[in-house]
């Protein structure tokens, strides 16, 4: 098909056009995208370079490659590119008025009265709190040959949110109520029926969204008056030094919208950390002996940075499978990425997917090799935006840090008790079309370790 431009640029500007090929409007390269990612991306940069825009999910969509357009549109200096309009297309019934979802002088007022719930303190009570839980989640792994992890740490995930993030007591009965409704509400985003016909996600998904609303607004009386080490409590008393706290609206928008952000993304990040580990047992091994070297059943915050296999194995398991695959953003006044014009109503796509696959940026980019991030190499360093699983600019991560405790302490008591495998020739089959998750569940075999 033959190329064509976004739009023209305004005469004596000096900007230029987009190039691109839309393919069939609507479709454009949706599907590509969705099941060859990879592939469709290097494509792409290697016709048109960074900046490239064809139709995707029924918008014109401007692709934006590699380290330097990707921190143009995340620093974001101009205020050209909003998250709300963009991020609300995929996710808007049911994550309203998510932190995410909000835009410039009102995010960033919600987003420093969040910094309250993720402070040092806060994080360490959050680590403390979430021990228990994974030790009875771990204990309860039976050994075998065919064990999905994947499915294993997507429930411990789920059920540790109930713990840390709620801090609700619940019965087995309600506890599943509202897991149960939680994945209604996250599976409703990637609906391909995108109105509420009963019994298909998108009306299940407006179901979930109310049920959750109930139930946080049910437990938010005793929250505010009783406090507590959950995340829940954290909103509730969350105060900036001028004063400003949360109404129960924006507690409870957060909160849901909190669960969801991480979740899928904690449990991406420890699938894709196995089955490295499993393809690579001297990796496993190593991070092994540091672990027992600890000497301590359970990882404590003053232990975070003395696991430094770990983290470099959670850095390359980000670099590989970036669990938020793509960032959309909409243009909201014509602006310019890399000296190509844009113009206001555009959606444009940051990709950590596939630019922490680029060889311009990451030397044999497809191996496993956590070493990159040793202090001697940290490959990461080549540009500021080389690694952005977190994101960037005024929404980055603001669970970075909680989902790297998170990951650790699971990891490290996991080494502890656990050992799993896979077999040589195994391959896993990455499923790219919503959040990257293996279509298999990874089955490995799961081993009781030995005491050494
Ligand atoms: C490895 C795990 C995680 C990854 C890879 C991840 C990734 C991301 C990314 C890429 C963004 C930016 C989205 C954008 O710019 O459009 C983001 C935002 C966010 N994340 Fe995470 N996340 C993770 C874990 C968590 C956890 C554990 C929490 C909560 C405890 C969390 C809460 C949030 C929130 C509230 C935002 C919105 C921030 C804002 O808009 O100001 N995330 N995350």
């Amino acid at each position: 098909m033959a190329p064509s431009v976004l739009a023209p640029p305004p005469p004596g500007s000096g900007l230029k056009p987009v190039p691109g090929v839309p393919g069939l409007p609507y479709l454009g390269g949706t599907l590509a995208a969705m099941r060859r990612p990879f592939e469709l991306a290097r494509e792409r940069y290697d016709a048109y370079g960074a900046v490239s825009w064809d139709w995707l999910l029924g918008q014109r969509t401007v692709t934006v490659q590699g380290p330097e357009a990707t921190e143009a549109v995340l620093v974001n200096r101009d205020k050209a590119f909003a998250n709300g309009p963009a991020w609300s297309y995929f996710i808007g019934p049911f994550f309203y008025r998510g932190i995410m979802l909000l835009d410039f002088e009102e995010h960033l007022h919600h987003r420093r009265i969040m910094q309250q719930a993720f402070t040092r303190d806060r994080l360490r009570s959050y680590m403390d709190a979430m021990a228990p839980g994974i030790a009875a989640g771990l204990d309860a792994w039976e050994p075998g040959r065919d064990f999905r992890f994947y499915d294993h740490v997507k429930k411990l995930t789920l059920d540790l949110a109930t713990d840390v993030f709620m801090g609700v007591e619940l019965d087995r009965a309600e506890a599943d109520r509202v897991n149960g409704a939680f994945i209604d509400a996250v599976r409703a985003g990637t609906a391909y029926v995108r109105a509420p016909v009963p019994g298909l996600r998108w009306h299940k998904g407006l179901k979930a969204r109310k049920e959750l609303e109930a139930f946080f607004y049910r437990h938010l009386p005793a929250k505010r008056r009783d406090g507590g080490d959950d995340l829940f409590a954290a909103l509730c008393a969350a105060e900036t030094d001028d004063g400003h706290r949360f109404t129960d609206e924006d507690v409870v928008n957060h909160m849901i919208f909190a669960l969801m952000a991480a979740h899928d993304t904690t449990t991406i990040t420890l699938t894709t950390m196995a089955y490295y580990l499993a393809k690579h047992p001297e990796w496993q091994e190593r991070l092994r002996d540091e672990s027992l070297a600890l000497g301590k059943p359970v990882l404590e915050f003053a232990d975070l940075d003395a696991l430094t296999g770990v983290d470099m194995a959670m850095k390359e398991a980000l670099r590989l499978v970036a669990p938020v695959p793509a960032l959309p953003r909409r243009v909201v006044k014509d602006t310019e990425i890399l000296g190509y014009h844009v113009p206001a109503g555009t959606t444009v796509v940051v990709t950590p997917l596939t630019n922490h696959h680029m060889a311009e940026w990451w030397p044999d980019p497809e191996r496993f090799d956590p070493e990159r991030f040793a202090p001697g190499r940290r490959e990461d360093k080549v540009h500021r935006y080389a690694w952005h699983p977190f994101g960037g600019g005024a929404h980055k991560c603001i669970g970075l840090h909680f989902a790297g405790m998170q990951v650790k302490s699971i990891l490290h008591q996991l080494l502890l008790k656990r050992r799993w495998s896979v077999p040589g020739r195994y391959t896993w089959p990455l499923d790219t079309t919503s959040l990257p998750s293996p279509k298999d569940g990874l089955p490995v075999r799961l081993d009781l370790l030995e005491n050494r």
